[in-house]
């Protein structure tokens, strides 16, 4: 393992994943590989999921295809050299951040999109310029394979490796050392990872899970909300990271919520939701088993039935949950969705707020304040309102998540970011060493006024404004005396003679001048122009004899 890790790290360091081309010509080899083997690709997630392929495609190729045309149509400016506001002192240098890869990347995905997980992180490792390894999960394991056979046929070998394994072989792999990981799994893992990573100083994005509340407000369309949260809920057979876990809602709603949602499940499914084909099944035994576990002793409102050959649970809703049940102390991950009552929104936020921060946070109501309400005084990795999972579907949108739920984020330009240094660079010219003389020892009371002036904001804002306000009085106090009548007319012909463009005029700055036979003293003179007749003094002309 250490070898290979050291291959991709060469590879790296010969230069070849930083140019633009190629890295587009990368991304556009990973879509001619899902465009060219889209039936493998189905068949193997169908496999492992037991899902149609149509689900499939919805579910994992569409993203993976959107994902790249954004990559490919935002990468020039994505990679470009970003100028940055310079201040007083280096002004007249060049400042930029070069977004740079940030060298070999480790890529582990879960088994529930199996597809997506890995596909999506290695979109935006191989356009931030880095070299890759992908360890997919060993429990989707047809994609896992399929993987494993097509990357190396579409990418470039010495830059992109698939790793396949479990436990040990990943175990293995977290003792090399990565420039970056992202993981995408269970928080207990994602503390292993973090602790392997911890070793070799390498930064992680962990994409993890959680217990993701979904409160129903009295003020509501409960039709529509119970529609959106059936979809999110059931989808993938309920093992999706950002589906609604449970819900919170006054007592008065559950069942209406109950009944709304039993018919909208009978209409997604039909009569017999066994049969059909965009209903999944459990990944294994294990989740298949503590599942079942999850439902002794709740008050089953409907669903429930489980067969354990074909690992199959109905889409099933708890009613009267208490808060301190095993369902309510661990993520579901599958199709069993608990409602727990509280009285209002103040109870659903502490209820929320006693709790580790979710991956995902929904509410639904007519009231926009008060989902912004929610959303202000809670947190979570992200928010839909009014609807669930969609907030995955916006790559403008960074997903990830916070506290016990993940950190870091990916998708579009996230994705771009997390895999890449922002390196600031400054250049400057050789000339004007005399300014450096302010950072130069011996120190001084003085260069250190000069430096406050030059580098604080308090100081240069405020050292700018006394510039500006002593430059517009100095101006105005021109214009007043410009505009005044001289203490005294100037004799005719001295006059006459200052109309002349004496050149001796133009040297004059401030201070006495003997000129026109009287002796004149004058704080600034306007320069001779050409379209002026003569010379102007511009203000504080005093004719001394
Ligand atoms: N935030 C996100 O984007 C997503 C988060 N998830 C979360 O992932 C969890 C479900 O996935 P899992 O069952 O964890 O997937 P999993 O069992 O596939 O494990 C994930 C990865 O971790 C590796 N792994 C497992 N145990 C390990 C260990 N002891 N040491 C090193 N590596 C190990 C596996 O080989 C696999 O590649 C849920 O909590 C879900 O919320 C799932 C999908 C997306
Ligand atoms: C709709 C696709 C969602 C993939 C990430 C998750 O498990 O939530």
């Amino acid at each position: 393992m250490e070898r290979q890790v050291q291959r991709l790290r060469q590879a790296f360091r010969s230069g070849r994943s930083r140019p633009l081309r190629f890295r587009q010509q990368q991304l556009e080899a990973l879509r001619r590989m899902v465009q060219e083997r889209e039936k493998d690709i189905l068949a193997a997630i169908a496999a492992d999921l037991c899902k149609s392929e149509l689900n499939a495609y919805s579910h994992e190729v569409i993203t993976i295809l959107g994902e790249i045309d954004f990559m490919l149509a935002n990468l020039p400016e994505l990679a470009s050299a970003k100028p940055a506001k310079k201040n007083l002192l280096t002004l007249l240098d060049e400042a930029y951040v070069q977004p740079e890869p940030l060298g070999v990347v480790l890529i582990i995905g879960a088994w529930n999109y199996p597809f997506v997980l890995i596909m999506q992180p290695l979109v935006g490792a191989i356009a931030a310029g880095n070299a890759a390894i992908v360890k997919p999960s060993e429990l989707s394991e047809n994609t896992a394979k399929l993987l494993a056979k097509l990357l190396p046929q579409y990418l470039d070998q010495d830059l992109y490796a698939v790793l396949n394994g479990g436990v040990a072989e990943t175990t293995e792999l977290l003792k090399q050392r990565f420039d970056h990981i992202l993981y995408t799994g269970n928080t207990a893992v994602g503390k292993i990872v973090m602790e392997a990573a911890a070793k070799h100083l390498t930064p992680v994005t962990l994409e993890l899970g959680g217990k993701s509340p979904c409160y129903i407000d009295r003020d509501c369309d409960l039709d529509i909300a119970c529609r959106r949260i059936t979809w999110g809920k059931y989808m993938n057979c309920g093992q999706t990271c950002i589906a609604p876990d449970y819900v919170l809602c006054e007592a008065s709603l559950q069942d209406q919520i109950v009944q709304k949602i039993k018919e909208t499940v009978k209409d997604f499914y039909g009569e017999n939701i066994k049969e059909s084909p965009d209903y999944e099944r459990i990944i294994n035994l294990r989740h298949f088993k503590r599942l079942q576990g999850l439902l002794e002793g709740q008050k089953i409102a409907f669903g429930g039935e489980t067969d354990e050959v074909t690992r199959y649970i109905a889409p099933t809703v708890l009613t009267d949950v208490d808060p301190n049940s095993k369902v309510m102390q661990e993520e579901i991950f599958g199709p069993i969705l608990p409602i727990v009552s509280v009285k209002n929104v103040d109870e659903a936020i502490n209820f929320i707020n006693d709790r580790e921060k979710p991956l995902a946070l929904y509410v639904f109501s007519h009231n926009n304040k008060l989902i912004k309400r929610v959303i202000e005084e809670t947190s979570s990795g992200g928010v839909t309102g009014n609807d669930v999972i969609m907030h995955f579907t916006v790559n403008s949108l960074p997903f990830g998540g916070v506290g016990a739920s993940g950190m870091g984020a990916y998708h579009g330009k996230y994705s771009f970011d997390t895999f890449s240094h922002q390196r600031p660079c400054l250049l400057k010219g050789l000339k004007g060493e005399s300014a450096n003389k302010l950072r130069y020892p011996p120190n001084s009371q003085s260069k250190l006024g000069w430096a406050k002036f030059f580098l604080l904001k308090q100081f240069n804002r405020a050292g700018l404004l006394t510039l500006l306000v002593a430059c517009l009085a100095v101006v105005a106090a021109v214009f007043i005396k410009a505009s005044a009548k001289p203490s005294r007319s100037p004799r005719p012909q001295l006059a006459s003679c200052l109309e002349r463009r004496d050149p001796d005029v133009a040297k004059w700055g401030s201070g006495k001048r003997d000129l026109c036979g009287a002796q004149l003293s004058c704080q600034g003179w306007l320069r001779p122009n050409p379209k002026l007749q003569g010379s102007r003094c511009l203000f504080g002309v005093q004719i001394e004899t």
